[in-house]
Protein backbone atom coordinates (compact mmCIF):
# COMPACT_ATOMS: atom_id res chain seq x y z
CA UNK A 1 0.00 0.00 0.00
CA UNK A 2 0.94 3.57 -1.26
CA UNK A 3 1.44 5.78 2.17
CA UNK A 4 2.56 8.51 -0.24
CA UNK A 5 1.86 9.37 -4.01
CA UNK A 6 3.41 12.50 -5.11
CA UNK A 7 2.94 13.62 -8.69
CA UNK A 8 4.31 16.18 -10.40
CA UNK A 9 4.88 18.15 -6.79
CA UNK A 10 6.91 21.42 -7.34
CA UNK A 11 7.31 24.11 -4.39
CA UNK A 12 8.64 27.35 -5.60
CA UNK A 13 10.03 30.08 -3.37
CA UNK A 14 10.30 33.77 -4.62
CA UNK A 15 10.69 32.25 -7.99
CA UNK A 16 12.96 29.96 -7.44
CA UNK A 17 12.35 25.96 -7.84
CA UNK A 18 13.29 24.13 -4.45
CA UNK A 19 11.57 21.05 -5.17
CA UNK A 20 11.03 19.12 -8.10
CA UNK A 21 9.17 15.91 -7.92
CA UNK A 22 7.82 13.81 -10.86
CA UNK A 23 6.77 10.95 -9.50
CA UNK A 24 7.74 9.26 -5.66
CA UNK A 25 5.86 6.34 -4.24
CA UNK A 26 6.39 6.04 -0.40
CA UNK A 27 5.36 2.72 1.05
CA UNK A 28 3.65 1.87 4.25
CA UNK A 29 5.76 0.35 7.10
CA UNK A 30 8.94 1.63 6.09
CA UNK A 31 11.80 3.50 7.21
CA UNK A 32 12.91 5.84 4.85
CA UNK A 33 16.24 8.02 5.28
CA UNK A 34 16.05 11.34 2.74
CA UNK A 35 19.82 12.23 1.83
CA UNK A 36 20.95 15.05 0.33
CA UNK A 37 23.17 17.84 0.26
CA UNK A 38 22.71 21.47 2.01
CA UNK A 39 19.67 23.10 -0.02
CA UNK A 40 18.53 20.46 -1.99
CA UNK A 41 15.29 20.61 -0.37
CA UNK A 42 15.03 17.33 2.40
CA UNK A 43 13.25 20.26 4.71
CA UNK A 44 10.78 21.60 2.00
CA UNK A 45 9.66 17.73 0.80
CA UNK A 46 9.36 17.32 4.79
CA UNK A 47 7.00 19.74 5.34
CA UNK A 48 4.98 18.86 2.49
CA UNK A 49 4.79 15.62 3.33
CA UNK A 50 3.78 16.29 7.15
CA UNK A 51 0.61 18.67 5.42
CA UNK A 52 2.22 21.63 6.82
CA UNK A 53 3.29 23.51 3.39
CA UNK A 54 1.24 23.19 0.40
CA UNK A 55 2.98 22.79 -2.69
CA UNK A 56 2.54 24.96 -5.88
CA UNK A 57 1.75 22.40 -8.10
CA UNK A 58 1.04 18.93 -7.95
CA UNK A 59 -0.98 16.22 -6.59
CA UNK A 60 -0.18 14.19 -3.39
CA UNK A 61 -2.18 11.03 -1.92
CA UNK A 62 -1.72 9.70 1.35
CA UNK A 63 -3.26 6.41 1.86
CA UNK A 64 -4.58 6.23 -1.96
CA UNK A 65 -6.46 9.75 -1.27
CA UNK A 66 -5.52 12.83 -2.81
CA UNK A 67 -4.58 15.50 -0.13
CA UNK A 68 -7.21 18.47 0.22
CA UNK A 69 -5.46 21.30 1.54
CA UNK A 70 -8.18 22.50 3.44
CA UNK A 71 -7.31 23.39 6.93
CA UNK A 72 -10.66 21.45 8.65
CA UNK A 73 -8.85 17.98 5.92
CA UNK A 74 -5.50 18.99 7.16
CA UNK A 75 -5.96 18.78 10.72
CA UNK A 76 -7.18 14.66 10.49
CA UNK A 77 -4.19 14.27 8.65
CA UNK A 78 -1.69 16.38 10.81
CA UNK A 79 -3.09 14.09 13.33
CA UNK A 80 -1.67 11.00 11.57
CA UNK A 81 1.57 12.40 10.46
CA UNK A 82 3.44 14.71 12.85
CA UNK A 83 7.20 16.34 12.05
CA UNK A 84 9.61 16.22 15.10
CA UNK A 85 11.64 19.48 13.80
CA UNK A 86 15.71 19.49 13.62
CA UNK A 87 15.08 22.60 16.55
CA UNK A 88 12.22 21.81 18.34
CA UNK A 89 10.43 24.42 20.29
CA UNK A 90 8.99 23.90 23.93
CA UNK A 91 6.61 25.53 26.12
CA UNK A 92 8.09 27.14 29.17
CA UNK A 93 6.23 24.58 31.30
CA UNK A 94 7.00 20.75 32.75
CA UNK A 95 8.33 18.45 30.57
CA UNK A 96 5.15 16.45 31.27
CA UNK A 97 3.07 19.78 30.47
CA UNK A 98 4.37 19.61 26.89
CA UNK A 99 4.48 15.76 26.25
CA UNK A 100 0.50 16.16 26.90
CA UNK A 101 0.05 19.32 24.55
CA UNK A 102 -1.47 17.39 21.89
CA UNK A 103 -2.79 14.86 24.13
CA UNK A 104 -5.02 17.73 25.55
CA UNK A 105 -5.86 19.14 21.82
CA UNK A 106 -7.25 15.70 20.97
CA UNK A 107 -9.26 16.05 23.98
CA UNK A 108 -8.33 12.87 26.12
CA UNK A 109 -8.73 13.00 29.80
CA UNK A 110 -5.98 13.69 32.29
CA UNK A 111 -5.59 10.15 33.28
CA UNK A 112 -5.13 8.96 30.13
CA UNK A 113 -2.57 12.19 29.17
CA UNK A 114 -0.41 11.16 31.94
CA UNK A 115 -0.16 7.47 31.32
CA UNK A 116 0.61 7.78 27.59
CA UNK A 117 3.02 10.81 28.43
CA UNK A 118 5.25 8.63 30.70
CA UNK A 119 5.02 5.68 28.58
CA UNK A 120 6.38 8.04 25.98
CA UNK A 121 9.22 10.05 27.81
CA UNK A 122 9.97 5.87 29.14
CA UNK A 123 10.62 5.15 25.71
CA UNK A 124 13.53 8.02 25.04
CA UNK A 125 14.36 7.35 28.76
CA UNK A 126 13.62 10.42 30.38
CA UNK A 127 10.63 9.06 32.49
CA UNK A 128 12.70 10.76 35.48
CA UNK A 129 12.61 13.98 33.92
CA UNK A 130 8.65 14.71 34.11
CA UNK A 131 8.26 17.45 36.61
CA UNK A 132 12.05 19.37 35.07
CA UNK A 133 10.95 22.74 33.09
CA UNK A 134 10.86 21.93 29.71
CA UNK A 135 12.90 24.68 28.05
CA UNK A 136 16.32 24.22 30.28
CA UNK A 137 16.89 20.95 28.60
CA UNK A 138 19.89 19.63 26.61
CA UNK A 139 19.66 20.18 23.03
CA UNK A 140 19.86 16.20 22.96
CA UNK A 141 17.16 16.05 25.84
CA UNK A 142 14.58 18.44 24.25
CA UNK A 143 15.39 16.34 21.12
CA UNK A 144 14.14 13.20 23.06
CA UNK A 145 11.58 15.08 24.48
CA UNK A 146 9.70 16.36 21.22
CA UNK A 147 10.25 12.44 19.74
CA UNK A 148 8.15 11.65 22.88
CA UNK A 149 5.16 14.66 22.43
CA UNK A 150 5.18 13.08 19.19
CA UNK A 151 5.44 9.48 19.67
CA UNK A 152 2.58 10.30 22.60
CA UNK A 153 -0.06 11.69 19.74
CA UNK A 154 0.71 7.15 18.40
CA UNK A 155 0.88 9.27 14.80
CA UNK A 156 0.95 6.59 11.67
CA UNK A 157 3.83 8.12 10.07
CA UNK A 158 6.83 10.03 11.81
CA UNK A 159 9.05 12.55 10.19
CA UNK A 160 12.33 13.63 11.31
CA UNK A 161 14.30 16.60 10.23
CA UNK A 162 18.05 15.82 11.05
CA UNK A 163 17.41 14.19 14.40
CA UNK A 164 20.61 13.67 15.80
CA UNK A 165 22.80 17.09 13.77
CA UNK A 166 22.99 18.80 16.90
CA UNK A 167 23.18 16.00 19.81
CA UNK A 168 26.11 14.58 21.54
CA UNK A 169 27.54 10.94 20.59
CA UNK A 170 25.68 9.24 23.64
CA UNK A 171 22.32 11.20 22.55
CA UNK A 172 22.61 10.09 19.29
CA UNK A 173 23.14 6.65 20.01
CA UNK A 174 19.48 6.64 22.37
CA UNK A 175 18.10 8.70 19.29
CA UNK A 176 19.03 6.13 16.48
CA UNK A 177 17.73 3.56 18.80
CA UNK A 178 14.23 5.03 19.64
CA UNK A 179 13.55 5.20 15.60
CA UNK A 180 14.40 2.06 15.64
CA UNK A 181 12.43 1.33 18.04
CA UNK A 182 9.43 3.43 17.11
CA UNK A 183 9.40 1.68 13.22
CA UNK A 184 10.55 -2.37 14.27
CA UNK A 185 8.05 -2.39 17.69
CA UNK A 186 5.37 0.15 17.14
CA UNK A 187 5.53 -0.49 13.37
CA UNK A 188 5.08 3.53 12.28
CA UNK A 189 6.05 4.71 8.73
CA UNK A 190 9.17 6.76 9.22
CA UNK A 191 11.07 8.88 7.27
CA UNK A 192 14.07 10.87 8.39
CA UNK A 193 16.23 13.83 6.73
CA UNK A 194 19.79 13.07 7.90
CA UNK A 195 23.85 14.23 6.68
CA UNK A 196 24.94 11.15 8.05
CA UNK A 197 25.80 8.61 5.03
CA UNK A 198 26.46 5.78 8.00
CA UNK A 199 23.25 6.69 10.41
CA UNK A 200 20.94 6.92 7.16
CA UNK A 201 22.91 3.38 6.38
CA UNK A 202 22.44 1.90 10.21
CA UNK A 203 18.41 2.93 10.21
CA UNK A 204 17.00 2.86 6.94
CA UNK A 205 15.97 0.08 4.72
CA UNK A 206 15.31 2.58 2.33
CA UNK A 207 16.85 5.91 0.77
CA UNK A 208 15.94 8.82 -1.12
CA UNK A 209 18.20 11.09 -2.69
CA UNK A 210 17.52 14.84 -3.51
CA UNK A 211 20.00 17.17 -5.59
CA UNK A 212 18.87 20.29 -6.56
CA UNK A 213 15.24 19.69 -5.56
CA UNK A 214 15.00 16.84 -8.08
CA UNK A 215 15.14 13.07 -6.71
CA UNK A 216 18.43 11.05 -8.03
CA UNK A 217 17.79 7.71 -8.75
CA UNK A 218 19.51 4.73 -8.35
CA UNK A 219 23.09 5.72 -9.78
CA UNK A 220 22.88 8.04 -7.42
CA UNK A 221 23.11 6.08 -4.52
CA UNK A 222 27.14 6.95 -3.93
CA UNK A 223 26.75 10.93 -3.62
CA UNK A 224 30.80 12.11 -2.63
CA UNK A 225 32.36 15.15 -2.85
CA UNK A 226 35.86 15.19 -3.67
CA UNK A 227 38.38 17.29 -5.70
CA UNK A 228 38.65 17.66 -9.49
CA UNK A 229 42.78 17.30 -10.25
CA UNK A 230 44.65 17.93 -13.63
CA UNK A 231 48.34 15.52 -13.45
CA UNK A 232 49.88 14.31 -16.68
CA UNK A 233 47.19 16.26 -19.18
CA UNK A 234 44.42 13.99 -17.40
CA UNK A 235 41.70 15.21 -14.95
CA UNK A 236 41.37 12.85 -12.14
CA UNK A 237 38.50 12.87 -9.69
CA UNK A 238 40.09 12.35 -5.89
CA UNK A 239 37.44 11.17 -3.81
CA UNK A 240 40.05 11.05 -1.15
CA UNK A 241 43.82 11.30 -0.47
CA UNK A 242 45.32 8.31 -2.54
CA UNK A 243 41.85 7.24 -4.37
CA UNK A 244 41.36 9.08 -7.54
CA UNK A 245 39.50 8.11 -10.71
CA UNK A 246 40.16 9.33 -14.52
CA UNK A 247 37.00 11.00 -15.42
CA UNK A 248 36.63 12.49 -19.32
CA UNK A 249 37.00 16.31 -17.78
CA UNK A 250 36.14 19.08 -15.81
CA UNK A 251 37.50 22.36 -14.11
CA UNK A 252 40.32 21.37 -11.37
CA UNK A 253 38.56 22.69 -8.01
CA UNK A 254 35.96 21.19 -5.90
CA UNK A 255 33.05 19.05 -7.02
CA UNK A 256 30.45 16.26 -6.41
CA UNK A 257 29.80 13.06 -8.29
CA UNK A 258 27.85 10.20 -7.95
CA UNK A 259 28.89 6.86 -8.12
CA UNK A 260 27.18 4.08 -9.67
CA UNK A 261 26.86 1.19 -7.12
CA UNK A 262 27.49 -1.59 -9.56
CA UNK A 263 30.92 -0.11 -10.72
CA UNK A 264 32.41 -0.60 -7.53
CA UNK A 265 34.14 -3.91 -7.19
CA UNK A 266 35.54 -5.74 -4.30
CA UNK A 267 38.70 -8.01 -6.02
CA UNK A 268 38.62 -11.17 -5.40
CA UNK A 269 41.30 -13.92 -5.70
CA UNK A 270 41.52 -14.24 -9.22
CA UNK A 271 41.09 -10.66 -9.92
CA UNK A 272 44.19 -9.96 -8.59
CA UNK A 273 46.29 -9.21 -11.44
CA UNK A 274 48.70 -6.60 -11.57
CA UNK A 275 46.91 -3.80 -13.15
CA UNK A 276 43.76 -4.22 -11.25
CA UNK A 277 46.11 -3.89 -7.96
CA UNK A 278 47.39 -1.11 -8.81
CA UNK A 279 44.03 0.83 -9.52
CA UNK A 280 42.60 -0.68 -6.42
CA UNK A 281 42.47 1.14 -3.07
CA UNK A 282 41.94 -0.43 0.38
CA UNK A 283 38.63 -0.89 2.03
CA UNK A 284 36.88 -2.08 5.07
CA UNK A 285 33.38 -3.88 4.88
CA UNK A 286 31.61 -1.83 7.42
CA UNK A 287 27.96 -3.68 6.68
CA UNK A 288 26.05 -6.22 4.82
CA UNK A 289 22.32 -6.18 4.00
CA UNK A 290 20.25 -8.05 1.74
CA UNK A 291 18.80 -6.62 -1.02
CA UNK A 292 16.51 -9.00 -3.18
CA UNK A 293 19.43 -11.36 -4.78
CA UNK A 294 22.19 -9.19 -4.31
CA UNK A 295 24.04 -8.06 -1.02
CA UNK A 296 24.32 -4.50 -0.30
CA UNK A 297 27.75 -3.90 1.04
CA UNK A 298 28.97 -0.68 3.30
CA UNK A 299 32.51 0.00 2.29
CA UNK A 300 34.92 2.52 4.13
CA UNK A 301 37.51 3.96 1.80
CA UNK A 302 37.69 6.75 3.71
CA UNK A 303 34.16 7.78 2.82
CA UNK A 304 31.48 5.73 3.04
CA UNK A 305 30.70 3.53 -0.42
CA UNK A 306 27.85 1.09 -1.01
CA UNK A 307 28.05 -1.60 -4.13
CA UNK A 308 25.84 -4.53 -4.80
CA UNK A 309 27.34 -7.86 -5.15
CA UNK A 310 25.36 -11.58 -5.82
CA UNK A 311 25.01 -13.83 -3.09
CA UNK A 312 27.36 -16.56 -4.37
CA UNK A 313 30.69 -13.85 -4.95
CA UNK A 314 30.35 -12.68 -1.28
CA UNK A 315 29.67 -16.70 -0.22
CA UNK A 316 32.79 -17.86 -2.74
CA UNK A 317 35.05 -14.95 -1.75
CA UNK A 318 33.86 -15.42 1.97
CA UNK A 319 33.17 -12.13 2.22
CA UNK A 320 32.15 -10.74 6.05
CA UNK A 321 31.93 -7.68 7.85
CA UNK A 322 35.09 -6.36 9.15
CA UNK A 323 37.41 -7.74 6.78
CA UNK A 324 39.85 -5.53 4.41
CA UNK A 325 39.81 -5.54 0.96
CA UNK A 326 40.80 -4.59 -2.21
CA UNK A 327 38.44 -2.14 -4.08
CA UNK A 328 38.14 -0.70 -7.74
CA UNK A 329 35.86 1.96 -9.04
CA UNK A 330 35.17 1.77 -12.52
CA UNK A 331 35.91 5.31 -14.56
CA UNK A 332 31.96 5.21 -15.77
CA UNK A 333 30.21 4.73 -12.76
CA UNK A 334 31.70 7.81 -11.81
CA UNK A 335 29.60 11.07 -12.76
CA UNK A 336 30.64 14.46 -11.96
CA UNK A 337 27.24 16.54 -11.21
CA UNK A 338 28.63 19.69 -9.44
N1 LIG B 1 10.22 29.69 3.04
C1 LIG B 1 11.22 29.80 2.16
N2 LIG B 1 11.36 30.88 1.38
C2 LIG B 1 12.34 30.98 0.46
N3 LIG B 1 13.25 30.01 0.24
C3 LIG B 1 13.17 28.90 0.99
C4 LIG B 1 12.15 28.72 1.99
N4 LIG B 1 12.32 27.51 2.56
C5 LIG B 1 13.38 26.96 1.96
N5 LIG B 1 13.90 27.78 1.02
C6 LIG B 1 15.03 27.49 0.13
O1 LIG B 1 14.77 26.25 -0.48
C7 LIG B 1 15.97 25.51 -0.66
C8 LIG B 1 15.81 24.16 -0.03
O2 LIG B 1 15.80 24.33 1.38
P1 LIG B 1 15.63 23.12 2.38
O3 LIG B 1 15.68 23.70 3.76
O4 LIG B 1 14.45 22.34 2.00
O5 LIG B 1 16.95 22.27 2.09
P2 LIG B 1 17.61 21.12 2.97
O6 LIG B 1 17.99 20.04 2.02
O7 LIG B 1 16.72 20.75 4.10
O8 LIG B 1 18.92 21.84 3.51
P3 LIG B 1 19.77 21.58 4.86
O9 LIG B 1 20.42 20.25 4.69
O10 LIG B 1 20.74 22.70 4.85
O11 LIG B 1 18.81 21.64 6.01
C9 LIG B 1 17.07 26.35 -0.04
O12 LIG B 1 17.74 27.03 -1.06
C10 LIG B 1 16.33 27.32 0.87
O13 LIG B 1 17.02 28.53 0.99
Amino acid sequence: MNLFSLVGVRQVFAGRTVLDIDCLDLLSGRNYALQGPNGSGKTTLLQVLAFLEEPTQGKIYFNGEPVVWREKKLCALRRKVILVDQHPIMFSTSVRNNVEYGLRMRGLAARQRRRLAEESLELVGLKDFVDRPAHRLSGGETQRVAIARALACAPEVLLFDEPTASVDVENQALIERVIQEIHRQKGVSVIFATHKRLEAARLADHRIFLFNGKLSGPGGENMVSGTLVSRDGSIFFEICPGLDIPVAGGTPGSARASLKAEGIHILSGQDMDRHQVDRSCPATVQQMTVEGNSIKVLLDVGVPLKTIMPHERVAADRILVGDRVQVVIDPQAVQIIA
